[in-house]
């Protein structure tokens, strides 16, 4: 009994902690029941954190000092609960190191297959999906979650809406991933590209991602800011359109509650083209539309200067929203697809460098007057580089879905290069301009330990990048050439195994690229680090922090 309590457990307290129970209970069942060792494991994983969260938010009642509801404002100055954020911070890096590591250990696979070391669980197959998945969805979703949370508070200048909502959605966002890493080392997977995880995993990420939705529309409801700032308009495309794809895409019937298998609801190429039309979203919406939002808040704050042309902003947004949705049958050249939606997808690809530029120019263009500052903030100048590679590869991206650019570029390296343009040198270097401002702000801190540090991070991964794509266009076009060498007899020049072989130089000096670009990383935490333990505090009064304890 709460003896001596001064208020009752809210209904949102209750509730939460209500479902929590319940599916504690349904994962301890199915963790007896199931005859899979896999699920065994993730049922007890998903006990484990339910029945946490229950503790959790019965100790944090009867623990909080609070007699009432949390003051949305103190002194007249919104209180923003930041605990969240600091949490998706501290994920964002702590996976982006494990995802960064497996991306070199899988790069030193290919050009040294001994490195597979004959078991399963290393082997090539299930650490990819690992790699794939801890750095878009882990590094990039953690950054993604930190950042709305922050934006939107301050944008709004409103409080996340309820106590246990943010926690939840951060918290369980994180879970789903622990499950599906562990799913993808152990084996399980339904074998979609970036959708690999089992049927409950995609439905535990529903219920994470539908109460995403509901704290950022919550914030914006609370709003009080008049107009809604764009950033907060890439964020929404970015929530609200994966949680279509992934839902349209996962449209999947288990074989039975208590086993991995299911089956999905689509067949032959209607199948294949919904996995491409996600596949090709997920880069619009989760590493680009989320991206640009961090842009779009983070590059004028750093600056210090509004943003070049807000109309360009509202033009940019409405034209990359409606046209990348159509992109995905570039994915599908010379397949079952039908001629005509594959040209379809090339004429949108080619389209979409337009609004592509014009973001790009519009990031850029905010430092109009303020150029200098690239020469003395390192921070500035990794974001300004990274909408620079946003540009290069949105423009490599419709030149390789024209058809007869793809006949070429299609399962070779040249693919991997401009993957990897956008990853690092867009999404990687605008999380971690992001996450360096973020760290400051939230720590309260007057400044970053050391911006030597930055500039080294960012002079050691540039160079990584650059050894990186160029190795793969360079292996990727040799690849693709040699691939349709032929004779004047007409027999094919060479064989499989010698492009193999002429690979092999450019898989060593990527994993040389790769090996920089997690040194770099690695900088960045240690800076990060020394930022929270030893930076001089800010003399400006700290962002109220949630009442809820972090739980890092
Ligand atoms: C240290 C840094 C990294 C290294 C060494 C690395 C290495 C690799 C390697 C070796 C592959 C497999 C290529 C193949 O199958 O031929 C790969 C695939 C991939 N990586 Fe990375 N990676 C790194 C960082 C990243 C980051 C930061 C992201 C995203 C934000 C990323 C996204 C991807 C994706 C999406 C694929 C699959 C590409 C495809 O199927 O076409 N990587 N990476
Ligand atoms: C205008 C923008 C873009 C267009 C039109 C575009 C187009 C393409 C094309 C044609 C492919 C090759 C498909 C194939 O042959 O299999 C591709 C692959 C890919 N692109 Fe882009 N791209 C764009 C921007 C980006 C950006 C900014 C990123 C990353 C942040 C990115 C990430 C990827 C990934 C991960 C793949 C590999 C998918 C796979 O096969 O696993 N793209 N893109
Ligand atoms: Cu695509």
């Amino acid at each position: 009994m709460a003896t001596g309590k001064a208020r009752l457990v809210t209904l949102e307290e209750g509730l939460f902690a209500g479902f929590l129970a319940l599916l504690t209970f349904a994962c301890l069942i199915v963790a007896g029941k199931t005859h899979e060792g896999v699920m065994t494991f993730h049922a007890l994983i998903g006990a484990l954190a339910a029945g946490a969260g229950v503790f959790m938010i019965f100790n944090s009642y009867f623990n909080s000092d609070t007699s009432g509801p949390v003051p949305q404002e103190i002194d007249g100055k919104p209180n923003y609960n930041m605990g969240p954020v600091k949490f998706g911070t501290v994920a964002a890096m702590f996976w982006g190191i494990a995802g960064f590591l497996v991306g070199l250990i899988i790069a030193l696979q290919l050009a040294f297959p001994a490195l597979n070391f004959d078991l399963p669980w290393t082997n090539f197959g299930r650490l990819r999906p690992l790699h794939t998945s801890a750095v878009i969805f882990a590094f990039g979703g953690n950054v993604l979650l930190a950042t709305s949370f922050y934006v939107v508070q301050r944008t709004c200048r409103a409080r996340l809406p309820g106590k246990v909502m943010p926690w939840f959605v951060m918290l369980g966002y994180n879970v789903f991933i622990v499950i599906a890493g562990t799913g993808y080392l152990l084996g399980a997977t339904q074998g979609k590209e970036y959708a690999e995880p089992e049927w409950y995993a995609d439905l535990w990420l529903t219920i994470v991602w539908v109460f995403y939705l509901l704290t950022f529309l919550g914030t914006l409801w609370k709003r009080k800011e008049p107009h809604i700032y764009v950033a907060n308009w890439f964020y929404l495309a970015f929530i609200v359109t994966i949680a279509v794809l992934h839902i349209t895409n996962n449209l999947t019937i288990p074989v039975s509650v208590f086993g991995l298998k299911s089956y999905i609801v689509w067949s032959g190429v209607q199948d294949a083209m919904v996995q491409w039309w996600y596949g090709h979203n997920a880069v619009g919406f989760f590493l680009t539309a989320g991206f640009l939002a961090i842009m779009y808040y983070f590059v004028p704050k750093r600056a210090e200067r509004p943003v070049y042309s807000y109309r360009l902003s509202i033009v940019h947004f409405w034209a990359l929203i409606f046209i990348y949705i159509w992109a995905g049958p570039h994915h599908l050249h010379y397949t079952a697809l039908p001629q005509w939606a594959s040209t379809l997808g090339a004429t949108f690809s080619v389209i979409l460098w337009m609004p592509s530029w014009g973001g790009m120019i519009n990031g850029l263009m905010t430092l109009s007057g303020a150029w200098d500052k690239l020469r003395t903030d390192p921070v500035l100048r990794m974001l300004v580089v990274s909408v620079a590679f946003y540009g290069m590869s949105t423009f490599e991206g419709p030149l390789m879905s024209v058809r007869a650019v793809n006949s070429l570029s299609h399962y070779t390296d040249w693919t991997i290069g401009h993957v990897h343009s956008g990853a690092l040198g867009w999404v990687g270097y605008i999380s971690f301009g992001a996450l360096y401002c973020l760290v400051p702000w939230l720590w309260n801190k007057k400044s970053l330990y050391s911006l030597k540090l930055v500039n080294l991070h960012f002079w050691v991964s540039t160079i990584g990048i650059v050894l990186y794509i160029t190795a793969m266009w360079v292996s990727g076009i040799m690849q693709g050439l040699m691939w349709r060498a032929y004779d004047s007899l007409g027999f094919l020049e060479y064989s499989f195994i010698e492009t193999v072989e002429a690979m092999f130089p450019f898989y060593v000096i990527r994993a040389l690229g790769g090996g920089l670009f997690l040194l770099g990383a690695l900088i960045m935490a240690y800076n990060l680090w020394m930022t929270v333990k030893a930076g001089e505090p800010a003399e400006a009064e700290a962002p109220a922090t949630g009442t809820l304890a972090a739980a890092e």
